[in-house]
């Protein structure tokens, strides 16, 4: 057990229906076992609990663990490509990276350097694009079960117009993915999700057959790509004839519901949207992504409007780093840039998008998301170097909504002291080497 004496942001009620920043300059968070079972200020902590370590850390300031709601395992080392539209940087950056997989012994560099990156950046819970290749799923979850993160993720499945050695049929991919939920799914803090790389690479049996897999298994996820660029969306209408758009793709072979978590939506038709609302699927906003390849603006508004939930994703290896505060900020500006009318955003949305709404996304927010009583303990400490930028603009800072708008604009890994998962330190700036990533 830990009392933890810390300077806290965190967003327990909704920025975009009226909710607001909660902070905490002085508060006692009582950790035990890995749950908050007490907030409250110091004195009465340790009235109550006089024998307890205090771990004061009011030199930064803890927020709750990031939640990245869409990220490629295969793709780290793609990071960086510029200048490429999704179909033209698919062929010549991710799927040549992505083909390597089959090799056991470069998919254990890859998972190493890959969860590092999640842990390093303050990601705490992901829902994780896997790789074509059971065997690399299975390492993958061998790893992440070994750092204890919360980890979603799935083979991923393709059965036509992607490089041949990427390609699988339906009894392959079945079998593999029944062997992999077998092993992983409800495991520790992992789980399973049928994972169709997108349309333009499954075609209407494959989606089917998978999708009856989750009709059958209540319980496994769902995770594909969505109206990202319009080329990939002709396609996938000529590929796809029975379907009467995107979505429907999808929504025929029984793969949406409240536990689908579909990437991009940036260019939705209106139907799209009130079809998600009412299935309560979670869409992944990934902007640096949709930067770096030009995808467009992603319509906040009209999805927030059409009561669709809305998380953040780095889309790594598209997006251009592992950093949720990054993507944040991204978000944020192409709110402010877009043409046709953004929408405004404070500090408070960018956190609540970044750790709330991820968690609501995927499920996890009865244990995770903000840092409440009965809430998992799943935090990030943000302490930078003194005298560096961020430390310089936190010092600076005019109220906590202007603090909390330094990190993002300013925050880097590098600012990222400790992360916690479940009460268990899996990142300090001393002990980084010794956590074994
Ligand atoms: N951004 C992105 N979009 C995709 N659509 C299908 N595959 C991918 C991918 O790897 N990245
Ligand atoms: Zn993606």
């Amino acid at each position: 057990m830990y009392i933890y004496r810390a300077r806290v942001f965190d967003t327990p009620t909704n920025p975009f229906t009226g909710g607001t920043l909660r902070t905490d300059t002085d508060v006692a968070l009582v950790v035990d076992d890995g749950e908050i079972i007490a907030r409250t200020d110091i004195n009465s902590a340790t009235e109550s609990y006089p024998t307890v370590e205090i771990i004061d850390v009011r030199d930064g300031i803890l927020i709750p663990g990031l939640v990245d709601t869409h990220v490629h395992y295969p793709q780290i080392r793609a990071i960086g490509h510029l200048g490429k539209p999704l179909l033209e940087w698919l062929d010549e950056c991710a799927l040549p990276e992505e083909e390597k997989l089959a090799d056991n012994t470069y998919a254990h560099q890859l998972a190493g350097e890959f969860l590092t990156g999640l842990i390093s950046s303050g990601t705490t819970s992901a829902m994780v694009f896997g790789s074509h290749f059971a065997s690399a799923v299975d390492i993958l979850f061998e790893r992440a079960q070994h750092l204890g993160l919360r980890m979603t993720a799935g083979l991923v499945t393709s059965d036509c117009t992607l490089p041949e050695p990427l390609l699988t049929t339906i009894d392959q991919s079945l079998a593999e993915a029944q062997q992999l939920i077998d092993r992983w799914h409800g495991t520790d803090r992992l789980r399973y999700a049928v994972t169709p790389r997108f349309s333009l690479s499954a075609g209407p049996d494959l989606l089917a057959a998978h999708g009856e897999l989750v009709q059958d298994r209540p319980g496994i996820w769902v995770t594909s790509h969505i109206n990202e660029n319009q080329d990939e969306i002709s396609d996938v209408a000529a590929l796809h004839p029975e379907a009467q758009d995107y979505l429907d793709t999808y929504d025929k072979a029984g793969l949406l519901s409240a536990q689908t978590i579909l990437a991009h939506n940036v260019h939705p038709t209106e139907r799209e949207l009130l079809r998600m609302a009412e299935t309560g699927l979670a869409v992944a906003h990934c902007p640096t992504s949709n930067s770096a390849l030009a995808s467009g603006f992603f319509p906040l508004k009209r999805h927030i409007e059409t009561g669709v939930n809305v998380a953040l994703g780095s889309d790594v290896g598209a997006g251009n780093g592992f950093s949720l505060l990054k993507e944040g900020v991204q978000a944020y500006f192409m709110q402010q840039l877009d043409p046709s009318g953004g929408l405004p955003m404070t500090a408070a949305h960018l956190l609540y998008l970044a750790t709330s709404a991820g968690a609501q996304a995927l499920q996890l927010d009865a244990q995770v998301g903000d840092l409440s009583v009965g809430k998992r303990f799943d935090a990030v400490l943000i302490r930078p170097t003194a005298g560096h930028p961020l430390d310089v603009g936190l010092a600076h800072a005019a109220d906590d909504e202007g603090a909390l708008a330094k990190i993002f604009a300013l925050g880097t890994p590098a600012d990222i002291e400790c992360v916690w998962i479940d009460g268990q330190q899996v990142k300090s700036h001393s002990q980084y080497q010794a956590a074994g990533l």
